[in-house]
């Protein structure tokens, strides 16, 4: 179903802008322009200085930007949908800078790691709908996952509207705001987790002799078919992993060796240290804004 706003317009009509065009704003959007959820017409991307990177987003997908000839503050005013998508620090000054400019209309969705909905009723006012959300650039495949959090000014068709969005380009999860650092620490900063994990792998390879494209393709299957594994069978990672584990044999002896390293406790330590910090990031820019 095709979900519209209280105005009753369909998502295809709704002009999304995006504040900040940079990696996440381009997987959102790129994601949104292959599922034809939005038509690149509708879509409108500003950045602080970087002309080149405007051009490429327009060579590259048709979206519209001030090189097309509209200002940044007739994409804002016009859009039904804000994504806030510029990095933390720059974030305060940003966002406040455009107060001015929004209307109760219109739907406010951040992406910002850390930045609270109540920091952001503090620089845009208390009255504009705000979602808080937390996806990862796997959203440029439709493989993404978003934790999504509500202000209590965003209404129900509202919910669904952003629901439909983020569902074009992966999977959502509802959580409360507390739970938005936690889903950071997993889903947020993940895929980095991911491919540091391959990068070991595929340096292993090549000292056991491969070159580098076969390393590549040897290491990207595996992690490919490891994952649809878990994905497909319903089974847990640790049956999996014993299904593969001969007593006594190869795979037994490296994960001795990965365990005296403690990989599985390090692994975990990181998670939580991304959580802290985005929860850092959040009270660093809560402070900013108080001042
Ligand atoms: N990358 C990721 O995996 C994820 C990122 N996030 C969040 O997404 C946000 C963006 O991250 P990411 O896309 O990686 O960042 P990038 O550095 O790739 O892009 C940031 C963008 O913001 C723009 N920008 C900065 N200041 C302003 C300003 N004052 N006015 C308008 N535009 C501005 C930059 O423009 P210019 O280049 O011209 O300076 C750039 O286009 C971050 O807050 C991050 O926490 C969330 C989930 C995952
Ligand atoms: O590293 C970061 O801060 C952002 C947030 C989640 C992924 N990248």
């Amino acid at each position: 179903m095709n979900y519209s706003t209280e105005a009753g317009k369909p998502i295809s009509t709704m002009r999304i802008c995006f504040y900040g065009a940079g990696s996440m704003a381009e997987a959102i959007s790129r994601g949104l322009i292959e599922n034809q959820l939005t038509p690149p017409g509708q879509i409108s991307m500003l950045n602080r200085q970087n002309k080149d990177r405007l051009q490429e987003l327009n060579d590259r997908y048709g979206v519209q930007t001030i090189l097309q000839g509209a200002t940044n503050e007739q994409f804002i005013r016009e859009a039904d949908i804000i994504f806030l998508a510029m990095k933390p620090k720059d974030a305060a000054e940003a966002i406040g800078g455009i107060r001015h400019l929004l209307s109760e209309r219109q739907l406010v969705i951040s992406v910002i790691a850390g930045l609270s909905i109540d920091s952001i009723g503090k620089l845009i006012g208390p009255d504009i709908p705000v979602v808080r959300s937390m996806p990862n650039t796997s959203s440029t495949i439709g493989l993404g996952v978003t934790g999504i959090s509500y202000s209590s000014r965003v209404s129900e068709e509202q919910r669904k509207l952003t629901d439909q969005l983020f569902q074009a380009v992966g999977m959502t999860q509802t959580v409360d705001e507390t739970k938005q650092d936690s889903i950071t620490g997993v889903s947020g900063s993940g895929p980095a987790y991911v491919y540091y994990f391959m990068e070991a792998m595929m340096e292993g390879a090549a000292q056991l002799g491969f070159d580098e494209q076969t390393a590549r393709e040897l290491v990207v299957q595996t992690v490919l078919g490891a994952a649809e594994m878990v994905r497909l069978t319903g089974e847990e990672p640790a049956v999996l992993r014993r299904k593969v584990t001969s007593p006594n044999g190869t795979t037994q002896a490296a994960i001795e060796v990965m365990a005296a390293g403690n990989l599985k406790e390090t692994v975990m330590k990181g998670m939580l240290r991304s959580t802290e910090r985005a929860g850092e990031i959040g009270a660093e820019l809560e402070r900013n804004i108080q001042r």
